[in-house]
């Protein structure tokens, strides 16, 4: 039990502490931060009073487990300004949810660069073997909310921040390489179809399949969203893809198109639909706790880095734009070179401060590597500070996790510097869209398993949309492979049969 004095002796304490943890709590200086002795002043101003002080403390203004009232019983004082900062603590005590992967988990650790990428970037960290850089890594749900389950289809987020002598390096990446649509014009439309409804807060098939009929450009998506990678049950074991293409600037000036791609070294590895929701009933949180529980049992959780790199001048000759974010460039085409090896070893202490808080921002770019032309990435550039100005504050680059020493405006790199560009302003699509070839490419290296499951996972989906919503997806299905739209139009019987979705 405290008294006053000892009170107000804490409340300073956890104060200095939690300002001090705040200090503490730059992800990127790698030190443990000394939080337990501020987690134990909270536990002690919440412990329960030993049951022989009570009666005795009933009487006592000091103390601070009871609201100041008028008698024993009397009414609450609205002069009650322990009462009033308690409450409002609490209440103000977690940040705005992020509005696009909302739950996720974090793990810290380093970068080591394995090949030195002097020959195509300038930035810093990449040009000698051996350099090493601290890392803070989210992983996350694209479509989600605190509670979704871990195991669901979805696309996984797996950001990664690289803290380098020339400054922050963010590079967020998928788990699946392609994305739904080609110009962020369309994202509030289409995140808005994979929303619950409006109109009653529930999942509704109806709005989420009109997102694959009315966006061609999603089939590729499509295919690798409801195969079998969409469902995973281990973030040790997921890929990452930086999905847009960026540029590494050499020292000479030379520039080529760049895409990430993370490789987990201990095997990738997926679930089928089945596994996916017996998991998520028996633990919605299975892929957290087996990330958290690997790093505290001193297993370190490692992923390679590779890029695939290509000549801008390429894009005249491929029957693709390859600053499409719905296609991948083929891997025999634009080998995947091995820059270095990640090593997560410490969990968070502190979700809140360590994690939620962390602002991760494509534009977060040092010298060497710089934006491409991509219509998704270009709208990327400014809106992921907008979100975080309004989800963590205006100042969101002083908290702690996110602050960078001496950091203003000019510390931005700007993209394309020297370059020169022309032409009549315009909205237009792109030449040559080509929306059903990879598709079918992808399709055609399944095996007969994951075609299988692949056209079962599409219709139990399906089934439950309107009927012209199918049949347009059907269409498209029908572009990518007849046998395909043949193999979901059964499944979909099958469904509607046994009254199975
Ligand atoms: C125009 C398209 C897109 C828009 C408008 C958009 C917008 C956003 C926003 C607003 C957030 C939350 C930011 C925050 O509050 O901190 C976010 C998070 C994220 N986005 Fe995007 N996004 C787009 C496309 C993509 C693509 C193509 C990728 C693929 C790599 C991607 C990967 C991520 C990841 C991994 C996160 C989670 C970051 C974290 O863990 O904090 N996004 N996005």
């Amino acid at each position: 039990m405290y008294n006053n004095n000892e009170w107000s002796q804490s409340a300073k304490e956890n104060t200095r502490s939690t300002a001090g943890r705040q200090n503490e709590q730059n992800n990127c200086n790698q030190s443990r931060a000394p939080v337990q002795g501020a987690y134990k002043n909270n536990k002690q101003m919440n412990a329960p009073a030993p049951r022989s002080n009570v009666m005795r403390e009933k009487t006592r203004n000091s103390d601070i487990s009871h609201s100041q009232t008028v008698g024993v019983q009397g009414p609450v004082l609205v002069q009650d300004t322990v009462l009033h900062e308690t409450l409002e603590d609490f209440v103000f005590s977690t940040t705005l949810p992020r509005r696009l992967h909302t739950k996720g988990y974090g793990a810290f650790g380093y970068f080591r660069t394995t090949h030195s990428m002097r020959q195509y970037t300038k930035a810093g960290f990449l040009q000698t073997p051996n350099q090493q850089v601290p890392v803070s890594v989210r992983f996350s749900l694209a479509s989600s909310n605190l509670g979704t389950p871990d195991t669901l289809r979805n696309v996984r987020g797996f950001s990664t921040r690289f803290c380098t002598d020339e400054g922050f390096f963010d590079l967020l990446c998928n788990h699946l390489p392609v994305f739904f649509i080609r110009d962020a014009i369309n994202i509030p439309d289409i995140i808005s179809r994979m929303s619950p409804s409006p109109v009653n807060n529930l999942n509704d098939p109806e709005r989420l399949w009109s997102l694959f009929a009315k966006y061609p450009e999603a089939t590729n998506m499509l295919m690798w969203l409801y195969s079998d990678l969409g469902t995973v049950k281990s973030l040790r074991h997921i890929k990452g893809y930086s999905v847009n293409a960026y540029v590494w600037r050499n020292a000479q000036g030379v520039r080529r198109y760049v895409k990430y791609h993370w490789f987990p070294v201990a095997g990738a590895r997926h679930i089928d639909q089945e596994e996916a929701e017996r998991l998520a009933c028996k633990d919605p949180d299975i892929a957290g706790r087996d990330l958290y529980d690997s790093i505290a049992k001193g297993r370190a959780v490692e992923y390679e880095l590779r890029v695939q790199l290509m000549n801008p001048e390429d894009a005249k000759t491929l029957p693709f734009d390859p600053l499409d974010p719905t296609k991948l460039w083929d891997e025999t085409q634009y080998p995947l070179l091995p820059v270095g090896r990640m090593v997560l070893t410490r969990n968070p202490e502190n979700y809140a401060e360590q994690v939620d808080k962390l602002a991760f921002n494509p534009a977060n770019l040092v010298p060497g590597i710089e934006f491409s032309d991509d219509k998704v990435l270009q709208g990327r550039t400014f809106i992921y500070p907008d979100a975080q100005r309004h989800r963590l504050g205006p100042d969101f680059r002083n908290i702690p996790v996110n602050k960078q020493p001496n950091w203003s405006p000019s510390c931005m790199v700007s993209s394309g510097n020297g370059r020169c560009v022309s032409g009549e302003i315009m909205r237009a699509g792109i030449p040559n869209p080509d929306d059903y070839t990879q598709a079918t490419q992808r399709y055609e290296s399944f095996s007969a398993v994951e075609k299988k499951n692949l056209a079962s996972n599409i219709a139990s989906g399906l089934v439950e949309a309107q009927h012209n919503t199918q049949r347009i997806v059907l269409w498209h299905l029908e572009q990518v492979s007849p046998a395909l739209a043949e193999a979901v139009r059964n499944q979909m019987r099958l469904c509607s049969n046994t009254g199975r979705s």
